[in-house]
């Protein structure tokens, strides 16, 4: 095996793939919580509640903003910010003062600032947060990101009445995910006197009876003002389990973003292959590893039947944001520096792709059959007077739903119904595993809202044409 040491950035644990052992690892072990973040918490709620500006003050970062997005100042895109959270050693710190958290490039041992408290803070835990739409259009990507959550913050505004529709979606969306561990954070609390706060403080409750989150710690914050922001990273730490997961597994990664990192104008030599930005949902990715992307490029014979090229390549460089890693384990954004023709990876093209080694990924499918489930009503849209929504109709043969599988979101028509069963036809093939879960949605006046959900359990295969290897 190839020795590769980090040299980087030695204020951070050093990672050596030589004396790495998946047996030994954990989500906390120090080489791996230096460089790359272990949980995904996901930043949910409805528009301009204050999400960016949350992940913002915890990361001290912009979730990666693209133009049109400053321009129209909302997320529209999946933004991804990497934290670190201390905690000061010293017992008799008082909380939430004991707690801090900065970027994930920040060494994992400083001096705590409280005059004369002598402790030290000690790197307890390190953060992705994936930084949802909240644009009631934007739903797909949202869906997208729940598929690598493992715990979320409800963002609330403390001057809107609960629940505003994305509120109500985001929550319906995490549930079917089977996301329990939720923070509801009432922000903006400076824009209202503390009897409105108070009132708002018990239609939250209300609202999260019955849900996943009922019961779940509400923290008042101000993500303007910083107010409370310590205790978000005490409830991070104390509330919010450490994830199991599993390291000596095959590994897969899910592709949530991809990027052509070459300056217009580089000379063909001097390219550098595309990558691939995603969350790993098992095993360990190394550098040097050979790998395969799936389904790869997709196209249609002559009879229009669909059909895929896998794509084969090499991993030349593994990103935590800035921080480079020797391996990658699950959690947190990584960044795959791949051998793969840039222009395959430009603008987010392997969105709903799948990363993993060679010949160890399932099977593509372009029929799928699977048990599903309906919500009860439609969550998402204001429905005036009925305050409950509109109830969810049954499925209908020949309807066209959109279905989020992984981070793919594609057409999907409904061929056959019988029972909890449906069968339907995907307009892009999905590399997908048995008892997979899937969310379905249904347009519903210009927007798709989610309606339900399923479990995948078989479907029609289609066998790779040939693997398109990188040099
Ligand atoms: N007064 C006040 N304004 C806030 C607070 N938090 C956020 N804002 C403002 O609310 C607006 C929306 O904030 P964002 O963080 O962009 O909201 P968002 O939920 O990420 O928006 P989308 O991603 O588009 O759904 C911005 O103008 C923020 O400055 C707060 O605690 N107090």
């Amino acid at each position: 095996m190839t020795v590769y040491e980090i040299s980087g950035q030695p204020h951070l644990a050093k990672q050596s793939l030589a004396e790495m052992d998946p047996n030994q690892l954990s989500p906390l072990t120090p080489e791996v919580i230096s460089r790359q973040a272990t949980i995904n918490i996901g930043i949910i709620g409805h528009v301009a509640h204050g999400k960016s500006t949350v992940v913002k003050c915890l990361s001290g970062a912009a979730t990666g903003r693209f133009k049109s997005e400053k321009d129209r100042n909302m997320t529209i895109k999946l933004g991804y910010a990497n934290a670190k959270i201390f905690e000061c050693d010293n017992d008799k710190c008082p909380r939430p003062r004991r707690f801090r958290s900065a970027g994930p490039s920040k060494e994992d041992v400083f001096p705590c600032d409280r005059p004369r408290c002598g402790g030290q803070f000690r790197l307890v835990r390190h953060v992705s947060f994936v930084d949802c739409p909240g644009q009631n259009s934007l739903m797909a990507t949202m869906l997208n990101g729940t598929a690598v959550m493992d715990a979320a913050l409800l963002l609330i505004a403390a001057n809107d009445t609960c629940p505003q529709p994305q509120t109500s979606e985001h929550l319906a969306a995490i549930s079917i995910m089977n996301l329990n561990s939720i923070l509801v954070l009432q922000n903006k609390i400076d824009l209202v006197k503390e009897v409105q706060a108070k009132e708002q403080y018990q239609q939250i409750i209300d609202f999260l009876k019955g849900t996943n989150a009922e019961g779940a710690p509400i923290i008042q914050i101000s993500a303007i003002l910083k107010y409370n922001i310590e205790v978000i990273c005490e409830y991070v730490i104390r509330k919010i389990p450490v994830p199991l997961r599993d390291f000596t597994s095959k590994p897969r990664l899910i592709v949530i973003r991809s990027f052509d990192i070459n300056k217009p104008g580089t000379k063909v030599d001097d390219l550098k292959g595309g990558v691939a930005g995603g969350s790993i949902v098992k095993g360990i990715l190394k550098i040097d590893q050979e790998i395969e992307v799936r389904p790869g490029i997709v196209s249609k014979d002559n009879e229009g039947r669909l059909q895929c090229c896998p794509l084969l390549s090499k991993i030349v460089s593994l990103y935590a944001e800035q921080n480079d890693l020797a391996f990658a384990v699950p959690g947190g954004l990584i960044g795959v520096g791949t051998k793969i023709d840039p222009t395959l990876c430009r603008a987010d093209r392997l969105v709903g792709q799948v990363l993993g080694e060679v010949g160890a990924l399932p099977e593509i499918y372009t029929k799928i059959q699977i048990i599903y489930f309906l919500l009860r009503r439609l969550v998402g849209v204001r429905t005036e007077g009925d305050k409950k929504g509109a109830k969810v109709a049954k499925l209908t043969k020949n309807e066209m739903l959109m279905v989020n599988i992984g981070s793919l979101c594609t057409g999907g028509r409904v061929l056959a119904i019988k029972d909890n069963l449906a069968k339907i036809q995907l307009t892009s093939p999905a590399c997908v595993e048995v008892s997979e879960k899937i969310a379905l949605s249904r347009r519903v006046n210009y927007d798709f809202r989610l309606i339900g959900w399923g479990e995948f359990r078989r479907g029609t295969v289609i066998k790779p044409q040939v693997e398109i290897p990188t040099t």
